[in-house]
């Protein structure tokens, strides 16, 4: 499959060397100058709990590329999605399939637009990737990939089976909006926290009083969720979350990464998404607008 990941930081990475040990055809896009001349130099080294892997790379801006791409997946942050998609606009060809499994709401509906509803895919992903310098990934050998379409159909099935052979643990999901909501009740949770107190997800989950405001994080997302006739269970978030709690214990969110690197955060497209549609539902979002508050506070303004 002739893939193109636009946005290629530590995720983009790390699902771009995947699909390259499975002999996909895979092109890296990115607006990043220093991460495209790494990439083309020094290739990619993924590291996991399972051992060290390199592949070479191929990278490039969206300009200099040309012609119709079967699979162009999107690995930006939420805030560049839409620069992202525009600027690959001359790839998408009539039987293109555009997939966004980041993190927040929101991104698919800007796919939409761009690759039709019937060839869009959204979906969740929980492997963890960093990126010390570009072109060197840390990740976990395990995780999980479940996506699915805006509409019923294979294409989803079709992807899914790629990234499942790249090693990807990959599942086309009956309702794809539940594990989305899952995740964003996850990270709405754990992200925010994370980034105001800059506690790692082990000492979140070992704080009685960050623990606390996890639990109300996930009762408000779930009350949002299910205003949009999307019914969350409980049981799996907390799950994951203890999960997260027990296996990622020195894990710094991106968000709290972001914050201390004084970056632009997600907090828009993850807690700042749940609180709007709360207000336009007219479902209470207490805790989350406090953290979110407390984010936006601790962004560097846009001059900076
Ligand atoms: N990292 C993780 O563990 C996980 C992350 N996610 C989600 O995946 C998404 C990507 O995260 P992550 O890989 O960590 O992010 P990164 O910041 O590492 O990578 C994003 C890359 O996109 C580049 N970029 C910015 N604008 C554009 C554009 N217009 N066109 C092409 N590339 C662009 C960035 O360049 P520059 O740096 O110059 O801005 C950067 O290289 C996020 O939504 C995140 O929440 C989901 C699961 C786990
Ligand atoms: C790595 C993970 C799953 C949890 O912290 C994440 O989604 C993030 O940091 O944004």
């Amino acid at each position: 499959m002739k893939t193109a990941i636009v946005g290629s930081g530590a995720m983009g990475q790390l699902f771009g060397a995947r699909l390259l040990w499975a002999g996909e055809d895979v092109v890296f896009v990115d607006t990043n100058p220093t991460t495209l001349h790494a990439l083309n130099e020094r290739g990619i080294t993924l590291t996991t709990d399972q051992g060290r892997q390199h592949t070479p790379a191929t990278a490039a801006p969206a300009s200099e590329l040309e012609g119709a791409f079967d699979l162009i997946i999107i690995f930006t942050k939420g805030f560049h999605t839409r620069a992202a998609v525009k600027s690959v606009a001359h790839l998408i060809g009539p039987d293109s399939v555009g997939l966004t499994l980041q993190n927040g709401l929101g991104n698919a509906e800007v796919l939409q637009e761009y690759f039709t509803q019937d060839r869009t895919l959204l979906g969740m992903t929980d492997f963890p990737a960093d990126m010390p310098e570009p072109g060197t990934i840390t990740s976990a050998s395990k995780g999980k990939v479940l996506l699915g379409g805006l509409t019923e159909g294979a294409v989803a099935q079709t992807v899914a089976t790629v990234l499942d052979r790249a090693g990807l643990n990959a599942f086309a999901a009956s309702d794809i909006r539940i594990p989305v909501w899952e995740k964003v009740a996850f990270n709405a949770a754990l992200n925010t926290i994370s980034a105001v107190t800059g506690l790692t997800v082990g000492q979140i989950g070992d704080e009685p009083h960050a623990r606390g405001l996890a639990a109300a994080v996930l009762d408000e997302t779930m009350a949002v969720a299910a205003a949009q006739d999307i019914s969350l269970s409980r049981e799996r978030v907390e799950t994951t979350l203890s999960e997260a709690f027990a296996h990622h214990t020195h894990h710094k969110t991106s968000m709290l990464m972001d914050r201390e690197a004084h970056r632009r955060t997600e907090v828009e497209s993850i807690g700042g998404a749940v609180v709007d549609l709360g207000t336009r539902s007219g479902v209470a979002t207490p805790v989350l607008n406090t953290l979110c508050e407390l984010v936006r506070a601790l962004e560097p303004s846009p001059t900076e």
